[in-house]
């Protein structure tokens, strides 16, 4: 099974490497990371990633190992934004002069890069983004400028107290005409003494949602007063401005300047399946622990586990984790296929990427932080403390609901990518991809399920066909509403929480089909394509038919606890008392308490100011 989870030995063999590699390093501990000021927090974080990358030159280590490293390390900080965004951007935006430029300086870290794109007033709408880059043809330069408050440019990981560079967008002005938005590469800080440059004005955003979490970032805030850079800075593949301020605009889609953000939304899949299985690790390990009531005969008590509504909260987000696992794999292999078809200036996939990419970032990322929060409570009490793992999970994870793009203002894209597939199927085209179903749209608008008991849920083509029916009926049914409204624009607003669901209902079924051809592939080991099919099963039944998953639920029980094993996770990574691997849950939680600050002295601070003048006032006052 770990096998199936990593998608291969060598995945399992590397992981492995790296997770024991980042969990035998003291460097990287990070059991007290809750308890560090938001200061401590962030030094520890620089210098953790100093060390990281020391390690990663003084093994040598491969692409594919330092991205390992840097995911057990397990806090984010500006090297994300770095490799993940700023990187990105360049190679996606920037001409091969550029790229080498400024790439040769990037994977040495002599600069540090990251995305500088929302601003205070506009993150969504990115055609409403204010900043301003003029271009000055006496001295061929761009002038970068934040006209208001609301263009200061806000959020943007590393940027607060760390990254020296930046690609920032902003909107184009050259002849006294305004092109839209456009990405800019600028130094933002000296590489001698680290402070602003000239007519920059820089900081942080403040503190974030939980302790420890996603405070170790440095999300920043940065304002620009015309800050002039050279007309070489701006990133030149899509569109160029001449020496003379002509604007010309290259033969591709001006779509691919979101082309980052497609990317990076493509891995926050795989990141939000790993969060997932993380919180499902624990509550699954620890529910096989912990024992509450017994039968009334005076037997051994019940392990929760064993209670069937703790099953059936559970057990759907067992089968969610691998579900989001394999759909993260194909959709990697998705991006993979459409950036080779970019490259052959095949734009023909733009769409459909776009549309996938949105939809699962979207449908995922939610499910994520909301089962997360359920995993707290089928921890009950000790599920609460930060011992447990789960509230710093629930804190990291929670804003990539939000982060690369709001989840329902990315649904409403996927919809709108329907509406258009809908209309083009009414016209006779055929629908392709992942919308290819649409094309059976006879059978599938008038088809009833032949699905009456439990085992038939078991048969893929049945489930694949329910999950069809369901997604073109609910689109069709907003097309036809939609048709009806006084125009096409007033009728996506009227319907668009409906819309929304269409789009869910479109994402899961690619998420239901993306499962069922794993268990068309060669699947070794004893067991293993049974149990992914019961969990198959209990993914795409939970989403639409609840009441007849007891069966399917009493068929994993046995393999729970091995299920959550094959994803591998090392007690450092899984940072949690209640998760670990060896079940030794109570003298973890126990030791646990003793390291918080508050445990320092057996007489608290403040007791002699606060807390002793107020007993003796009122041992006073009942004597009297
Ligand atoms: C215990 C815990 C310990 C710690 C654990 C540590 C680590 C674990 C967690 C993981 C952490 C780190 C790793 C990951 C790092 C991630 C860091 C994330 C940082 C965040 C960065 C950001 O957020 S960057 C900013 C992102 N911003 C957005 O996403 C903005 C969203 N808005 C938009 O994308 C667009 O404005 C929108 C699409 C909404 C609208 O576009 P617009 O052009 O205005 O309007 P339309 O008319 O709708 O579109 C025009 C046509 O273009 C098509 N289109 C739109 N977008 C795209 C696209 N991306 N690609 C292709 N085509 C696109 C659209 O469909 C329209 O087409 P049509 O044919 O004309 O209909
Ligand atoms: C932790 C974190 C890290 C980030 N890192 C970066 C970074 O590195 N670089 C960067 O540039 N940005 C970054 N961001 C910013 C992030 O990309 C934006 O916050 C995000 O795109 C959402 O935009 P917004 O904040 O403007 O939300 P808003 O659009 O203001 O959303 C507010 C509400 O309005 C709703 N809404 C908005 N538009 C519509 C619509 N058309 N129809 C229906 N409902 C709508 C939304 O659903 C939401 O409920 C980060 C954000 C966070 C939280």
């Amino acid at each position: 099974m770990k096998v199936a989870w990593a998608g291969s030995r060598h995945a399992v063999e590397v992981a492995d490497r790296m997770a024991c590699l980042v969990a035998s390093d003291p460097v990287f501990r990070k059991d007290t990371r809750t308890m560090l000021s938001r200061k401590e927090l962030f030094k520890d974080t620089l210098k953790k990633a100093a060390h990281a990358w020391k390690r990663t030159v003084e093994l040598h280590l491969t692409e594919e190992e330092a991205n390992l490293l840097r995911l057990y390390i397990d806090q984010p900080g500006y090297v994300d934004l770095h490799w993940v965004m700023f990187v990105p951007a360049i190679k996606g935006q920037g001409t091969e002069e550029q790229q080498k430029k400024w790439l040769t300086m990037a994977y040495k870290f002599q600069i540090i890069g990251t995305y500088a794109q929302t601003e205070l007033g506009h993150g969504s709408n990115v055609q409403g983004l204010e900043t301003t880059a003029t271009f000055d043809p006496s001295t061929d330069e761009f002038i970068m400028h934040s006209p208001t408050l609301t263009s200061s440019k806000w959020w943007p990981g590393g940027l607060g107290k760390t990254s020296t560079h930046a690609v920032v967008y902003a909107r184009l002005i050259t002849e006294g005409k305004d092109y839209g938005i456009h990405g800019f590469i600028m130094q933002l800080r000296s590489l001698d003494d680290h402070s602003p440059l000239p007519g920059i004005t820089i900081g942080d955003i403040g503190g974030k949602f939980g302790s420890g979490a996603y405070n170790s970032m440095d999300n920043g805030v940065m304002r620009l007063d015309h800050v002039r850079i050279p007309r070489d800075q701006m990133l030149m593949r899509l569109a160029q401005v001449t020496r003379e301020g002509k604007y010309v605009h290259s033969d591709v889609p001006k779509q691919l300047l979101y082309g980052t953000m497609v990317y990076v939304r493509q891995t926050i899949v795989a990141d939000a399946s790993r969060a997932l299985s993380r919180a499902v690790c624990i509550a699954v390990r620890y529910g096989a622990i912990r024992k509450q009531f017994g039968s009334k005969a005076g037997g051994p008590e019940t392990q929760v586990l064993n209670y069937k509504t703790q099953q059936s909260r559970l057990f759907p987000f067992l089968a969610s984790a691998y579900a989001f696992r394999f759909v993260g794999q194909w959709l990697k292999w998705l991006y993979t296929d459409v950036t080779q078809k970019l490259e052959s200036k095949d734009f023909s996939t733009l769409p459909e990427a776009h549309a996938c990419t949105a939809g699962l970032k979207s449908v995922t990322t939610s499910a994520t932080a909301d089962a997360i929060e359920e995993c707290q409570k089928l921890c009950g009490g000790h599920g609460y403390l930060n011992s447990s793992g789960l509230p710093e999970l629930f804190a990291v994870n929670l804003p990539a609901c939000t982060y690369e793009g709001d989840n329902v203002v990315l649904l409403l894209q996927v919809a709108r990518f329907l509406m258009k597939t809908v209309s083009q199927v009414a016209s006779g085209k055929q629908p392709v991809g992942t919308t290819a179903y649409m094309g059976n749209i006879q059978h599938l608008m008038q088809c009833k399920s032949v699905v009456n008991t439990v085992e038939d849920w078991l048969n893929p083509a049945a489930i694949k066909e329910v999950f069809e029916a369901r997604a073109l009926r609910m689109a069709v049914n907003c097309a036809q509403n939609i048709s009806k409204a006084p125009s096409q624009e007033e009728g996506f607003s009227e319907l668009s929480p409906d819309l929304v669901e269409a789009a869910v209902a479109h994402v899961q079924l690619i998420i239901v089909t993306k499962f069922i051809e794993k268990l068309q592939e060669d699947i070794l080991g004893h067991g293993v394509k049974e149990q992914l099919q019961k969990l198959c099963g209990i993914y795409a039944l939970h989403l639409i038919h609840n009441e007849r998953l007891g069966k399917l639920y009493a068929q994993v029980r046995p393999n729970a606890v091995a299920l959550v094993d094959a994803f591998d996770y090392t007690d450092h990574y899984l940072g949690s008392a209640l998760g670990r691997y060896d079940g030794d849950v109570y003298s973890a939680l126990y030791k646990e308490a003793w390291k918080d600050p508050l445990n320092e002295t057996v007489v608290p601070d403040g007791y002699q100011e606060h807390l002793r003048p107020l007993l003796k006032q009122q041992l006073k006052l009942s004597r009297l």
